[in-house]
């Protein structure tokens, strides 16, 4: 547990210091209010816990801790426990430290028993804030991926696709989107079982992946459909990118149990339009051209300018 310990008074905080140390806490420092806020910047990532003192001269405990809880609720950051270290055993004063972000108040000076009781309970709470963290990440990593292909899902792939849209209206640069959409997919289900279909789904995704160049993105809208982002892509280069993916599809069988599954695939692509364009427009054109590869006799690329 990395805990921030805040003291004017050289003394007092070089005996916090050491009593922690000896617990096993790692320690940083700081000497007022503005030096705990800039400490509580650079460490914010993994410290789990500030002991601060409130009497402090140009800027007091309450205000650094207001400025930090602000900071926090600006950055969207997990709670960060905060304890108050004070001569006052005042009920305002332990009110006021409460209204101003704190957790607990300890009246100075302090019983190393129960500052070492104390510890063990903000280590519970730190113990417990990073499993909250570890599964807030693994929760977001799952609503945005793919279960069966591990790509970007549909949701994910609309965000990463906004952000290009900004930073080309920004950048001026060339953007593209292709919708890609398996042919007669149902008769690979129905012919060869719908496990089969699966591998396919997965086949298909790791051949353009790993044929993707670094700018692009590939995710699943949904089926047996593909979103691919092309970004950086004049629009005399889309057709012969997208007759690459369709060749790498195509070209070669995919086999499940040692049956050779034949698949091909039909894309529709587009360029953006720039500044007024919405994404939902954007990605109905693709759609669009994608209708058009479907209904002119699929294995093909339409281009939409
Ligand atoms: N194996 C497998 N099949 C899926 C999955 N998601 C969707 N499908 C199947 O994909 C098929 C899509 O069929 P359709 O929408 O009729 O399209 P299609 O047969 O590909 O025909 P065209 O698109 O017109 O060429 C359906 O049979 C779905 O059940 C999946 O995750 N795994």
């Amino acid at each position: 547990m990395k805990v921030l310990i805040v003291d004017d008074t050289n003394t007092d905080r070089l005996l916090l210091k050491l009593h922690l140390v000896k617990l096993g806490y790692r320690v940083v420092e700081a000497g007022n209010g503005q030096e705990a806020i800039e400490q509580f910047l650079e460490h914010s990532l993994d410290l789990d816990l500030i002991l601060i003192d409130v009497q402090m001269p140009k800027m007091n405990g309450f205000e650094a801790v207001k400025a930090i809880r602000k900071i926090q609720q600006e950055k969207k950051q997990e709670w960060l426990p905060v304890i108050f270290l004070s001569a006052s055993a005042e009920a305002d004063d332990v009110e006021d430290g409460i209204l101003a972000g704190g957790d607990d108040y300890l009246v100075k000076p302090l019983s190393q028993k129960i500052l070492s009781a104390k510890m063990l309970a903000m280590q519970r709470i730190a113990d417990m804030r990073r499993r909250l963290v570890e599964s807030n990440i693994a929760l977001e990593e799952q609503a945005s991926t793919d279960y069966l292909t591990g790509v970007a899902n549909r949701r994910a792939f609309e965000v990463l696709l906004e952000r290009e849209m900004s930073r080309t209206r920004r950048y001026g640069s060339h953007l593209a989107c292709a919708v890609m959409d398996l042919d007669k997919f149902k008769d690979v289900n129905d012919t060869f079982g719908h496990d089969a279909g699966d591998t396919v789904l997965v086949e298909v995704v790791s051949r353009i992946q790993s044929n993707l160049r670094d700018d692009d993105v590939i995710g699943r809208l949904g089926g047996e459909e593909f979103g691919i982002i092309l970004a950086n892509t004049k629009a005399e280069e889309l057709l012969a990118i997208c007759n690459r993916y369709r060749h790498l599809i195509g070209d070669t069988e995919v086999i499940h149990d040692d049956v050779s599954i034949p698949v091909t695939a039909s894309i529709g692509v587009t360029t953006f339009h720039g500044e007024k364009e919405t994404k939902a427009a954007f990605i109905k054109r693709a759609d669009e051209a994608l209708y058009e590869a479907k209904e002119t006799g699929r294995d093909k690329v339409v281009y939409y300018p």
